[in-house]
């Protein structure tokens, strides 16, 4: 089997490309092999390899500079998408594709569903939401995974980040007023293979851990389990203080409340999904291997 992976350089390509590898011949084109920006480039790649899978990691995620690129955030994560749907339609492909809780307003603290009504407070937002609509518009063999707060041991996230600023400063400020489950990008490659390999129904589903937290109560838990782990750190857990959203200003609106309702993929799966905090554990671990190794 033939598989396109976009995105192989992002936090969750890399994943994919390690997980999907044992199902087919897996092509990856880079950036600079394939800007996916231009279309033709993008059509001529498709007819030249025809895969009969694509998974599509590739988006553009820096949410604060989409305010002031919208032209170029909505081909990436809209025009892209629907170019990609198009070519699965008529070529009886698959297309495994990513979105965000950042299509959801955010409003409450419950969980959203699938069929709850979206409502992006970004401009990322919106054109994630213009992907998985020409997604589901296409009629292609799909399956949308919206997932939030993406981490790994790679790449740009909260977690690395922390860990950066945890070994030199005593004290932070971060956010306690936003909810949501932190996500490995692990976790969504294996789940994303589960699901393709038992061919769950079509359509848009959710994929986080379970359970919830705020950025501030993330931060802790990282300062934590990394001190547990035996590994030094400047700043102690309760040195993270607590801070409004109101108090840390961006250009991007976020959403207050990320809490994605899982139940529609654990049942398809007839899995139950990990807790977060077991996963951070997982990913602190790996992340400490990369440092030592
Ligand atoms: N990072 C997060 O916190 C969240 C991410 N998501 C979604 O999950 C998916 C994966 O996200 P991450 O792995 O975190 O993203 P990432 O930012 O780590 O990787 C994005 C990938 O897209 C590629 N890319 C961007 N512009 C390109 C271009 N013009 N030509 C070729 N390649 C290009 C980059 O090279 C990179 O490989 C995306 O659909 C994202 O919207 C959803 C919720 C939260």
């Amino acid at each position: 089997m033939k598989i396109l992976l976009l995105g192989q350089t992002g936090q969750v390509g890399f994943e994919l490309k390690r997980v999907f590898s044992p199902l087919g011949n897996i092509v990856a084109p880079t950036r600079d092999q394939l800007d996916l920006l231009n279309k033709q480039a993008v059509a001529d790649y498709l007819s030249e390899h025809k895969p009969s899978l694509i998974l599509n990691a590739a988006a553009y995620t820096a949410v604060d500079k989409a305010e002031s690129e919208h032209e170029l955030a909505s081909r990436l994560n809209g025009g892209l998408p629907q170019q990609l749907a198009d070519y699965a339609k008529q070529a009886n492909a698959s297309l495994i594709h990513y979105s965000s809780d950042y299509v959801y307003p955010g409003q409450g603290d419950q969980p959203f569903d699938e069929s709850a009504p979206t409502g992006p407070l970004s401009v990322y937002g919106k054109t994630k939401l213009e992907g998985d609509d020409a997604v589901t518009a296409s009629g292609c063999q799909h399956w949308i995974f919206r997932t939030s707060w993406v981490y790994s041991a790679r790449g740009h996230n909260f977690m690395r980040t922390m860990l950066r600023l945890g070994k030199d400063k005593t004290e932070l400020k971060v956010v306690a007023d936003q909810i949501g489950a932190p996500t490995p990008a692990r976790l969504i490659a294996q789940v994303s293979l589960l699901a393709y390999l038992r061919d769950i129904p079509a359509g848009t589903y959710h994929l986080a851990p379970r359970g919830k937290t705020s950025w501030q109560g993330f931060a802790k838990a990282i300062f934590s389990l990394y001190r547990t782990m035996g590994h030094p750190l400047a700043i102690e857990s309760e040195a993270v203080h607590a801070i409004p959203t109101a108090d840390y200003p961006t250009p991007a609106k976020r959403p207050l409340n990320s809490r994605l309702a899982l139940t529609k993929l654990e049942a398809a799966l007839d899995i139950a999904l990990p807790q977060w905090e077991s996963q951070l554990e997982q990913t602190l671990e790996e992340s400490i291997d990369r440092e030592t190794a």
